[in-house]
Order: structure tokens, then C-alpha cells, then sequence
């Protein structure tokens, strides 16, 4: 089951004003692969993937233009797609049993639920998972939680999942086992990870393709190899020029870049990083360049043309 992007637009309605989140994006991931979603904060990453599964920020509304589908339809939040989230005590309560929220988004009887908890928590690797499902999250390590957290977005037996920075909270050691239950898991179950992160080196770990996201648009796509080796947009070139990336450990972070991303809040007419761009020219604030194999960007177009 392929899971597409088609021209996805998110425009967001906070207490006032819009916002335009997500500017027309298009992607493809398929069945057993990982596509890892890269870029500054700000940029439009979760909105990009939660939004159309109707997750949305607090008090926040919504206009979405284009579409996101699995097999042609809608998904299912928790049935067709899981989602893990960065920050794993605060998306649990602690007065519940670690058990019992893992089976939150499956239908079971009561007598059944315990032990597919076991059973998810076993999944994920967690070493006493019978002792696990019986305790508060307050009891568990980051590690365990996050692992508990991937058992709950498993529940429903999803064939895709969303996982947002999920090691980002983490230590080094315990990033290492999230991202090895991760990958393992892919294996097993032939999942699709769409992958939403700042760590190159959960990117070079982890990705079969990259899709790298500024201001709300993607600036360039494609095999993580090629846009990890050689990158070609120039907003890219800077998230990456500061950092080896051939082999980047897990907790290597994109850097910053000089200035701010723009204001959202307007839509922007050219290449949204141009006054960013130290390749700008002047057709770069006046037209908004397309994605022409795998990079968006009016100069490199340019220059491959000749
Ligand atoms: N609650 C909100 N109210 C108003 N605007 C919001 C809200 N949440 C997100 N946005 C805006 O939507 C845009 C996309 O945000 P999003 O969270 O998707 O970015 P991100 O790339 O995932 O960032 P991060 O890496 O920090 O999670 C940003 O411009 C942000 O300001």
C-alpha cells in the first residue's frame, strides 16, 4: 500500500490570520521504505504529516487543498497510519497503565486487551513486557516509554508510520535501540516510516529517500545517498555544509543557518529561501521555481539546461 502526497496545500487558522503551512508538496512512499522529512523548525514538516489525518494544533483550524491517500483513499488515522510522537511523557498519562494505552487505538474486548498489550510491548522488544504493560509510565525509562509509545501507534496494525523526531528526547544509547526497533520492526512487518527529524544521522541511518522542507515547500527530493552526498539546492547545502554526513552518528543535528525563514503568514510569489540564497538572481523573488529532478531551484535548473 503506497501512501501519496498529491499537491498537498495546509493553510492554518490560528486565533487570527492564516498561516501557510504547507505549500504544494508532493510525495510518494511505499511499502517497506523510509522516507525521512528534513528542515529547519517552523518549516511545515508535522503540519505536512498530520494535518490530513486530522491531527492538528491545539485550537488550530484548517483548509486543506490537494490530497493524501493510501491505495487512492483517505487514511485511517491509527488503522491504515500510526503515529509516534517526540516527546513520550507527555503524550501519555500518567495515571493510566502503560497497558492500557498502548491498546488505545485497537477494538478489543476487555478481557483481550492486556494481552495484546503484552504481545505489542513484546513486539518492540521490551525485555518484561508483562511487567511493563502493569506499571505508570513514570516507571519507565525514555527508552522504554518511546518503545511503549511505538507498541500503542502498532495497535491498530497500521501499515504506515509517522514518526515525529522520535528519538530527538533521547540520549545516545537509547536513540540507538529506538532506531533499532525501528528499522526492525520495517523489516518484519513490512512498514512504511515516513520519518520527520533534524538528525543527519538518523537520516544516513535510517532513509531511503529525503524529501527536505523550507517554508512550508519541499526544495529537494530524493534517494538519501544522492541528497546526502551531493546535495544541490542550495538551502540543503547549508543544512549540510557544517557536518560530515557520510556516516553521521545518531545526534548529529542539521545546523542553522544565518537569518530567519519568512513570514508565513503572506504568500510568497519566488523561491521562498532566495533572500536567504547566496545564489539568488532576480528571477528567484519573482517565480516560484518547480521541482525538476529532484530540486527546486530557478539557478541549478539553469545550469544543468546548458
Ligand atoms: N499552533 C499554531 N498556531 C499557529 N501557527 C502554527 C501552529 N503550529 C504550527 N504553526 C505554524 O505552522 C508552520 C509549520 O509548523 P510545523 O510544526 O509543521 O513545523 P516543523 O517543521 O514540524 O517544525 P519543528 O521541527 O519545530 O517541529 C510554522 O510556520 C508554524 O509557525
Amino acid at each position: 500500500m503506497t501512501l501519496v502526497a498529491d499537491h498537498l496545500t495546509v493553510r492554518l487558522y490560528p486565533a487570527r490570520g492564516a498561516v501557510h503551512a504547507v505549500d504544494d508538496v508532493s510525495w510518494r512512499l511505499e511499502p517497506g521504505r523510509t522516507l525521512a522529512i528534513v528542515g529547519e523548525s517552523g518549516s511545515g514538516k508535522t503540519v505536512m504529516s498530520l494535518a490530513p489525518l486530522g491531527l492538528l494544533p491545539p485550537g488550530v483550524s484548517a483548509d486543506i487543498g490537494g490530497s493524501v491517500t493510501l491505495d487512492g483513499a483517505p487514511p485511517v488515522l491509527g488503522s491504515d497510519v500510526g503515529v509516534v510522537f517526540q516527546d513520550p511523557p507527555s503524550a501519555l498519562n500518567p495515571l493510566r497503565r502503560v497497558g492500557a494505552q498502548v491498546v488505545d487505538a485497537a477494538r478489543l474486548p476487555r478481557r483481550a486487551r492486556r494481552a495484546r498489550a503484552i504481545e505489542l510491548l513484546d513486539l518492540v522488544g521490551l525485555p518484561d513486557p508483562a511487567r511493563a504493560a502493569d506499571v505508570y509510565p513514570h516507571e519507565l525509562s525514555g527508552g522504554m516509554l518511546q518503545r511503549a509509545m511505538i507498541a500503542g501507534a502498532l495497535a491498530g496494525e497500521p501499515r504506515v508510520l509517522i514518526a515525529d523526531e522520535p528519538t530527538t528526547a533521547l540520549d545516545a544509547s537509547m536513540q540507538e535501540q529506538v532506531l533499532d526497533v525501528l528499522a526492525d520492526l520495517q523489516r518484519r512487518l513490512g512498514l512504511a516510516l515516513l520519518l520527520i527529524t533534524h538528525d543527519i544521522g538518523v537520516v544516513a541511518r535510517m532513509a531511503d529517500d529525503v524529501a527536505v522542507m523550507y517554508a512550508g515547500r519541499i526544495v529537494e527530493q530524493g534517494p538519501a545517498t544522492r541528497v546526502l552526498d551531493a546535495p544541490e539546492h542550495p538551502y540543503t547545502q547549508g543544512l549540510l555544509a557544517a557536518v560530515p554526513t557520510a556516516d553521521a552518528a545518531p545526534g548529529t543535528r542539521f545546523v542553522g543557518l544565518d537569518g530567519a525563514p519568512p513570514d508565513l503568514t503572506t504568500r510568497i510569489a519566488g523561491c521562498a529561501f532566495a533572500p536567504r540564497c547566496p545564489l539568488a538572481v532576480d528571477r528567484c523573488t519573482a517565480e516560484r521555481p518547480e521541482l525538476v529532478d529532484g530540486v527546486s531551484c530557478h539557478v541549478r535548473t539553469h545550469a544543468r539546461s546548458r
